[in-house]
């Protein structure tokens, strides 16, 4: 990198984005720093992947302006985009050549000065070097999701987009996904991730939800929880799914759903929620017990508040 690396990596205002008729991004504003690992999450469909591409100048905004890497979102995009790696949803290498020749590969499409060194070094960091000579196509989801951002990064990028990285991939791989991610950021990098799985969020520096194209909060886990402000009950027993949909429709309840085999009752005013405990306890088979708020829960209710479908 040429360009002096600035704190704030990402600073945006107001950015929105219109399809046809359909404003997918709305006035979106965030601001990303430097070695942070920030998590977006929001249901389908709510604009991430638009942001994603207006951040990293594949796309212009109808509206708004900003920065990334300290260069200008509307007329830096060339700067920006030689910058950042951006592992994209269907972002795939060739089944037919090797690990070590799909490296060098996207090492030369970058126009790194020796590729096959660069490719050895990725090889050696990913854990890869014994496999070198495997064909893609033989590779498990999760490594080839690993050898994908390992191609990603060649070119030593100062930002790392990657949507939604860990689709379809199982939890063992998935953390260790997410392990090389973290020594990424460690290493300086920062990373802008989204995905729809809780516990990778929770595995953010901060997270911003964004539901219809607008941002909706953002901020550390602890504080997207405590702003929230939600009182939470976990009740448990039998019959849970008919309690539920009672609680849904009482005053109060600002949110039940079923985790696993506890129903999670959330609401504002903590002390109706009480009464409401109480009320629904008294001689009930279920057990109602004071809990903690989840992000689950506040991100239910955050969709349940902008008017869609919980999750
Ligand atoms: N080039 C385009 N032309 C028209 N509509 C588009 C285009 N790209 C995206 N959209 C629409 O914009 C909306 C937001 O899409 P986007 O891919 O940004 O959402 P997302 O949050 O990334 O969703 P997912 O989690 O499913 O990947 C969707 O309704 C999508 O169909």
């Amino acid at each position: 990198m040429s360009a002096p690396a600035p704190d704030v990596v990402i600073e945006v205002e107001g950015l929105t984005k219109v399809f046809g008729t359909r404003k997918v991004v709305d006035n979106l504003s965030m601001r990303v720093e430097r070695g942070m690992i920030y998590g977006f999450l929001g249901p389908n469909g709510s604009g991430k992947t638009t942001t994603i591409r207006m951040l990293c100048g594949l796309l212009t905004p109808d509206a708004g302006r900003g920065s990334c890497l300290g260069y200008d979102i509307l007329t830096q995009q060339d700067e920006i985009k030689r910058r950042v790696g951006y592992m994209t949803q269907k972002f795939s290498l060739y089944a037919d050549l090797t690990i070590r020749e799909n490296l060098e590969f996207v090492a030369r499409i970058y126009g790194l000065a020796d590729p096959v060194a660069a490719a050895a070094a990725a090889l050696k960091r990913l854990g890869l070097l014994d496999r070198a000579g495997q064909l893609a196509a033989e590779l498990s989801g999760g490594w080839k999701q690993r050898l994908a951002l390992g191609a990603c990064t060649l070119p030593d990028p100062a930002l790392l987009l990657l949507d939604e990285p860990t689709a379809g991939v199982d939890p063992k791989a998935r953390r260790d996904f997410w392990d090389e991610i973290h020594h990424l950021a460690a290493r300086g990098l920062t990373v802008l991730v989204s995905t729809h799985y809780m516990d990778e969020a929770e595995r953010c520096h901060r997270i911003a939800y964004i539901a219809g194209g607008r941002l909706l909060v953002t901020g550390t886990i602890g504080e997207i929880i405590a702003d929230a402000g939600l009182t939470t009950y976990v009740v448990t027993g039998p019959q849970l799914d008919e309690l539920s949909q009672k609680l849904q429709k009482t005053p109060g309840v600002e949110m039940a759903a079923l985790f696993g085999s506890a129903l999670h009752v959330s609401g504002r005013d903590a002390a109706l929620l009480a009464n409401i405990a109480q009320q629904f306890g008294a001689g009930a088979p279920q057990r109602w017990t004071p809990g903690e708020a989840t992000l689950e829960d506040v991100f239910i209710d955050l969709m349940i508040r902008a008017g869609g479908a919980p999750l």
